[in-house]
């Protein structure tokens, strides 16, 4: 899964942990079946939650675009995480006797506090690359994941958990995500963007992102 150009260089450069955030104790649990239901839903809920703050985010990069091309991706965006993936969340949820309103009134776990207002920030004290950096490991990774998952899934209860990330609407996604990212990076950093002072800026903001990813899998773990 390559996802563009600039993405493999960013995911490289956050070594180890992009294995630990894409290979985790819980999305190995969800490929064989053996997580806990009650670690799923308590993940769910709070992913919910994160859901809406990452389409903040993601509005946050319609004001933050410089053309009318990024503007419209960044809303495309918006439109897909608020109106197909949460979809999974809230059917899966109401299924467990979790109404819309109490996810919605859900207490916020501090990973995912911590999470979702880095990257709101990364937004607000940066411009649209440092905002995109931030975004990108979990766009990008979630569609990773999702893919290797359906080709490798046992007898598993997460199968449509599986299927939303592995699914074309969210694949489709992934790689117009990819493609603005690549658009951006050669919009304001020029044709040899690795060689920018901003460049180190962006990787460490992704692989920072990429921590609070596997921290998030951890809250879903141990509560
Ligand atoms: C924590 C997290 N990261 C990424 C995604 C993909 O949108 C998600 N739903 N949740």
């Amino acid at each position: 899964m390559s996802y563009g150009t600039t993405f493999p260089l960013w995911r490289a450069a956050a070594g180890g942990a992009w294995q630990d955030y894409t290979c985790h104790a819980f999305v190995e649990g969800m490929r064989d079946g053996t997580l806990p239901r009650a670690a799923f839903l308590r993940y769910l809920v709070q992913d919910y939650l994160f859901l809406v703050h990452f389409s903040r985010a993601w509005s946050l990069a319609v004001t933050k675009a410089e053309t009318l091309e990024e503007m419209r991706a960044c809303a495309a965006t918006v439109h897909a995480l608020l109106n197909d993936e949460m979809r999974l969340h809230i059917e899966t949820c109401a299924a467990a006797g979790i109404t819309e309103a109490e996810l919605y009134a859900a207490r916020e776990a501090p990973q995912n506090l911590a999470y979702t207002r880095y990257v709101m920030d990364a937004g607000h004290s940066g411009d649209f690359l440092d905002l995109m950096a931030a975004l990108a490991p979990c766009v990008l990774g979630y569609g990773e994941i999702g893919t290797r998952l359906a080709a490798a899934a046992g007898d598993t209860a997460y199968a449509d958990w599986i299927a939303t990330y592995a699914g074309d609407d969210y694949q489709d996604t992934c790689r117009a995500v990819a493609g603005l990212i690549d658009g951006a990076v050669a919009y304001r950093l020029g044709p040899s963007p690795t060689d920018s002072p901003r460049w180190p800026r962006l990787c460490a903001r992704f692989e920072t992102a990429t921590r609070l990813e596997v921290d998030f899998w951890g809250m879903g773990l141990s509560g």
